[in-house]
């Protein structure tokens, strides 16, 4: 098995939602109104799409074995991250043993320290590497999680993301997080609506249902604490991404004057294990939200979930599908996970990287048992019916 080696990596882009789930078609919930750091900008505030929030797309990435076997995993990066691929991170991938997955990250992300760090350079690098886990698994026909050391828990437990915690609660989530409309540009009469919305889904949930709201990067300090100390009355259990991800100072004094027991989540838009250990380290927030497809993949999240447990703080990944069911189900400082709410209304339960992916395990009742990960790699097929193109060859 250890001479398996890796003889050809591919990448392909595809449109329409898959790994890019901001990437929808016109009136899906996502796209509405929400909150973000262009809402500042009139003409940028009514839908994410008229900033470009959908501009990346989907990027794949195939990785084939001398064996036969094909790994490949999904990610946000489109046509960008396709190029990195092919004209930069192939020479890292391509002859190399298909166990040799820790020498091609360090040998991918030294490479692109020049111009990559964050972003799109580090959603490619975890794109191939979530790739190598994937083809790994195929190869030794054992699920991810197994090389992962195992589920410690029989089942996940899922709160989920959209417009409709009412509904949500209905399908038997733990708990509903709901995007946040208003920014600070829209002044108190903004902010008098998103406690109002709160309070009309606190009615609607009744008292224990676990609410909280995703400010995306949106808001300001002084914002976010008045937000947090108006929000305490109806019981919001964690105020997100309040503040733009480099403002690790702003972050550490939100922690400290939210209201007592409120949490302070953040991390979805921060990457590698050097960013957690600053929002670590500064005392930022209580949960750490990577996304795994965008973090440095699977390979970096141990590290950070490593260093996360060190500093008592709880690994909830952001989105991320099979990716972060595989990892969550074998981590104690893991204890649940985010299910992004997919379908265009909220009101049903579609897998979260739909269309692009076939056999993508979705909750029941809010819950997935392990076995349903009991597949080889992540257990997932790319659909054929999502037209790939590859934009670039090596
Ligand atoms: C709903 C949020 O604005 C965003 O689209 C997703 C997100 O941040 C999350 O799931 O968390
Ligand atoms: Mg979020």
């Amino acid at each position: 098995m250890s001479e398996v080696t890796i003889n050809q990596v591919r990448a392909y882009t595809v449109r329409g939602g898959g790994a890019d789930y901001h990437d929808q078609a016109e009136g899906h919930w996502i796209d509405a109104q929400i909150a973000t750091p262009m809402s500042k900008y009139p003409e940028y505030r009514m839908t994410r799409r008229s900033f470009g929030l959908n501009v990346l797309g989907t990027l794949v990435v195939e990785v084939e074995a001398s064996d036969g076997s094909v790994g490949f995993a999904v990610t946000t990066g489109g046509e960008i991250g396709a190029w990195i691929v092919e004209k930069h991170l192939a020479r890292f991938i391509e002859g190399k043993r298909v166990t040799e997955i820790e020498k091609i990250w360090d040998q991918m992300f030294n490479a692109t320290l020049y111009y990559g760090r964050k972003g799109v350079v580090i959603n490619t690098i975890s794109c191939v590497d979530l790739a190598l886990w994937d083809l790994l698994g195929k190869v030794r026909e054992e699920p991810v999680h197994q090389l992962l050391g195992g589920p410690v828990r029989d089942e996940l437990t899922f709160y989920a993301t959209g417009a409709r915690p009412d509904l949500a609660k209905q399908m038997g989530f733990i708990g509903g997080k709901m995007p946040l409309a208003h920014g600070p540009a829209e002044g108190e009469e903004g902010l008098k609506r998103n406690l109002a919305h709160l309070a009309e889904m606190r009615r609607a949930v009744g008292e224990d249902f676990w609410l909280m709201y995703d400010c995306w990067m949106s808001l300001d300090l002084n914002y976010a604490t008045r937000l947090a100390q108006g929000a305490q009355e109806f019981g919001l259990k964690w105020i997100e991404e309040a503040l733009p991800p480099d403002d690790y100072w702003g972050y550490a004094q939100l922690k400290r004057d939210v209201p007592k027991g409120m949490l302070v989540n953040t991390g979805e838009h921060e990457a590698t294990r050097w960013g957690f250990r600053l929002l670590m380290e500064m005392e930022c927030c209580d949960v750490i939200q990577p996304d795994v497809g965008w973090c440095g993949g699977l390979t970096e999240l141990i590290k950070i979930s490593a260093l996360a447990d060190a500093h008592n703080k709880l690994v909830v990944p952001h989105g991320s599908s099979v990716y972060s069911y595989h990892f969550v189900i074998t981590r104690h400082n893991s204890p649940f996970a985010e299910f992004l709410m997919m379908a265009p209304k909220a009101d049903e339960v579609v897998p979260m990287f739909n269309p692009l992916l076939l056999d993508e395990p979705v909750p029941e009742n809010g819950r997935m048992s392990a076995s349903a990960l009991d597949k080889p790699g992540f257990g997932v097929r790319l659909n054929p019916e999502c037209g790939l193109s590859r934009p670039y060859q090596h």
